[in-house]
């Protein structure tokens, strides 16, 4: 078994990520000087929430659980208030702790309901899905999503550490993997060429049922080269005064697509259509090579991921991306890329450039698919 690698995410409250196998025993250390811990989990995740229980009640804490609903599901407001009535009926204190044990939509609920709590308490995240581990348990981005909108209330709420436990994969369905890798190949483009290096030189491997031993020390590395992306962005922005918003590359389409489609897309489905999407954009301004806009869909193509969307939804999709948090009043914002590892911004499209974009990636309803 490999050595844990450890991460460190900078900025007033410095924090680890720690990548491995087996790490239950770290958990424990990150929630020093808590008395009761609340693990917020998915019921995919009843039994892991029950080891973590028994294992942090070894260690002397008072453990609570919250099962919240499946993926999107969980980031509504009544949850949230499930939630907060959990921690108010067993006496949570400011020095007591959250922990989110699940996908990203665990993380993100899990991590309000700790910011949102007693005005902040700590949160430790224990992500179980590839999404989770290389992008939302990372950062400290959390929120809850309103009929309007996806993520409109949130908070930034930095963890007191994150448990990326590869043994987690193992059962995570295929479809949630790959989903997941949209998110490893947005931090290639933005970032880190080798990945897009990698996820090209194994995407048969990568997308395959089932994990096979070659291929688990390469999902490894794509796991901590995509950490490291997020923490050096996230460590030196943490509020998004900036420079974070390269991290939402391919989202404000990405979210559009998950919001007409009423969630029923992964969002690391969505947000590899909004990849190609920015990509087009870009090149169309004039910004991007056609070789990077085909490489955009072939490495996303091999993974399985879609690259196109329905033609016929233009005016809803503009519609939820004016909901976007990068909007200005009235101009919109995209992050595009210059080159790959080069991004940039596109502010206040010229409405002709948007809908070539569009027509660039619309598809017949029958062949634009979610994974
Ligand atoms: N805060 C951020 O910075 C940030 C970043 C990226 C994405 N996100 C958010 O993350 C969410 C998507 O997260 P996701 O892709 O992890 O999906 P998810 O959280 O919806 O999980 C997908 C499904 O997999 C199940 N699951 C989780 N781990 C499992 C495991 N090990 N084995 C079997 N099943 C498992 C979950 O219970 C769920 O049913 C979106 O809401 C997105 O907006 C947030
Ligand atoms: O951490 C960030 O910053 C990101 O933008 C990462 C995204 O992958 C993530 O989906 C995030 O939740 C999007 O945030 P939002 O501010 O666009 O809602
Ligand atoms: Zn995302």
């Amino acid at each position: 078994m490999n050595e844990p690698v450890r991460i460190e995410v900078g900025g007033d409250r410095p924090y680890e990520v720690v990548v491995g196998e087996h790490l239950l025993g770290e958990l424990a250390g990150m929630l020093t000087g808590a008395q009761r811990v609340l693990i917020v989990h998915p019921g995919a995740l009843t039994a892991s929430a029950e080891q973590v229980r028994a294992d942090l009640e070894e260690h002397g804490f008072e453990v609570a659980t919250a099962e919240v609903p499946e993926a999107e599901e969980a980031k509504t407001a009544q949850v949230a208030a499930f939630c907060w009535g959990v921690l108010g009926q067993a006496g949570f204190t400011r020095s007591d702790a959250v922990v989110g044990l699940g996908g990203g939509a665990t993380t993100d609920l899990a991590g309000f309901v700790a910011a949102t709590w007693l005005r902040g308490v700590r949160v430790v995240h224990v992500p179980t899905t590839l999404l989770a581990m290389v992008d939302a348990a990372v950062g400290g981005k959390t929120g809850i999503n309103t009929a309007e909108g996806k993520n409109l209330v949130g908070a930034f709420h930095p963890p007191g550490g994150v448990l990326c436990d590869l043994v987690a994969l193992e059962s995570l369905p295929v479809h949630d993997r790959v989903a997941g890798l949209a998110e490893v190949v947005k931090a290639g483009f933005i970032a880190d060429p080798e990945i897009l290096t990698l996820v090209e030189a194994h995407a048969d491997a990568l997308r395959a049922p089932e994990l096979t031993a070659d291929v688990r020390p390469v999902l490894r590395e794509l796991v901590e080269r995509a950490v490291r992306v997020k923490a050096d962005v996230v460590s030196r922005d943490l509020r998004e005064s900036g420079l974070r918003e390269v991290l939402n590359y391919g989202h404000t389409f990405g979210h559009a697509i998950e919001q007409v489609e009423r969630f029923r897309w992964r969002h690391g489905a969505a947000v590899a259509v909004g990849m190609v999407f920015a990509a087009e954009l870009a090149r169309l301004a004039g910004r991007l090579d056609e070789a990077t806009v085909a490489r955009h869909r072939s490495v996303l193509a091999a993974l399985g991921l879609p690259t196109t969307y329905a033609a016929d939804q233009w005016d809803r999709l503009l519609t939820a991306m004016r909901r976007d948090k990068k909007t200005r009043g009235d101009l919109l914002r995209f992050v595009v890329l210059d080159g790959v590892a080069r991004p940039s911004r596109l502010e206040g499209p010229d409405p002709t450039l948007l809908a070539a974009a569009y027509a660039e990636i619309a598809a017949d309803r029958g062949s634009a698919r979610a994974l």
